[in-house]
């Protein structure tokens, strides 16, 4: 059994997380964390998720503090605490902000929690998982992402609504940022196990249109109902379920790659992992010459910004 804590507790996603993680069978004990001055909200969410309990059945344990070193003892720390983005606001801009705030956490987790896992969520995701995995001291596969498996995610539904099928016969990926540089892999597109360019209908499939829907997605509902909830609270839950159930699931996570796509890599970014109770694994993988063009520029963006905010954060702006 273990101990999953939420750090951004108070927030939006960071509340939905909660819940769908407190349904998770291996999980026995929620931990809300939030800022010395959210005690009253993190009572309130707790008890709220309590009385959830009764209709589920959940048997979990729910603790709130606003004491980091209760964070001691987590097996999985989800860290969704920072600044959002407004409608007109690229994941970007929330860079520097989010860095200063997510460095600061993740060196108190290497010390506090260091057998821990640490899974990030606070955008722009990719570069705060390579900020956290320096800042925490711990090691590559025990600090992740969610980043392009939510895109993977929304590229599925779009794929299965177009066909008309169940999204479980639809297999897809997307890799790279977990933003505008995205790269879905239609050699890796498979539906009912066909690949997708083999069935006749594929001209039809409006691409462009289709990962212009994808790309724009979280600004479309953050624009409509001022976040994105279920849809990463969900797969927030999906991963951590894949780790504690030791499921050895191939999904798409921003980890740390060093030459497992076609020797790209210092860099964390979105790529098929397996993952299971020891971590996060990249899968070394070749895809076509088109889609290695495109990750290796996704890859180069990512990895400048990367170097560009650590220097932020070494040496002041
Ligand atoms: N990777 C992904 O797929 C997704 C990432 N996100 C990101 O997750 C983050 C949280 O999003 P929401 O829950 O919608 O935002 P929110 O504004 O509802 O919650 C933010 C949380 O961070 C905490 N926080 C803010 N500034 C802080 C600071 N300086 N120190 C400590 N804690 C601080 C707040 O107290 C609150 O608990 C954002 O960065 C957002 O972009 C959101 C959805 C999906
Ligand atoms: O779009 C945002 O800012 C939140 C997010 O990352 C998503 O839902 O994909």
């Amino acid at each position: 059994m273990a101990k999953v804590a939420i750090v951004g507790a108070t927030g939006k996603v960071g509340q939905y997380a909660a819940l769908s993680i407190s349904r998770i069978p291996y999980v026995n004990e929620v931990q809300l964390y939030g800022r010395p001055g959210s005690e009253s909200v993190l009572d309130g969410v707790a008890r709220d998720l309590i009385d959830s309990f009764a209709a589920t059945g959940t048997d979990s344990h729910v603790s709130w503090s606003c004491n980091i070193e209760d964070l001691k003892g987590s097996d999985i720390i989800v860290l969704t605490a920072g600044v959002a983005r407004k409608p007109d606001q690229s994941r970007l801009d929330l860079a520097v902000e989010n860095a200063k705030i997510v460095a600061d956490f993740s060196q108190k987790i290497g010390r506090i929690a260091p057998d821990s896992f640490l899974m990030m969520v606070t955008n722009p995701v990719d570069i705060m998982t390579h900020v956290a995995l320096k800042y925490s001291g711990k090691k590559p596969n025990e600090v992740f992402g969610l980043g392009t498996h939510l895109d993977s995610m929304r590229l599925k539904s779009a794929i299965a609504s177009f066909f008309q099928v169940h999204v479980s016969e639809v297999h897809t990926r997307i890799i790279g940022e977990h933003g505008d540089s995205m790269v879905p892999l239609w050699s890796a597109t498979t539906i009912g196990g066909i690949q997708i360019s083999n069935l006749p209908s594929f001209a039809q499939v409006p691409i462009d249109d289709i990962m212009q829907q994808v790309k724009s997605s979280g600004q479309k509902i953050i624009a409509s109902k001022g976040a994105t909830v279920w849809g990463p609270g969900e797969a927030i839950a999906t991963l951590i379920r894949t780790i504690l159930g030791n499921e050895n699931r191939i999904l798409t996570v921003s980890a740390y790659i060093k030459a497992e796509v076609h020797n790209i890599g210092d860099v964390c970014i979105g790529v098929p992992a397996r993952i299971n109770r020891s971590g996060v694994y990249p899968v070394p993988i070749r895809i076509e010459p088109l889609e290695v063009r495109n990750f290796q520029n996704s890859v180069e963006k990512i990895r400048g910004i990367t170097r560009e905010i650590f220097s932020v954060l070494e040496n002041g702006e």
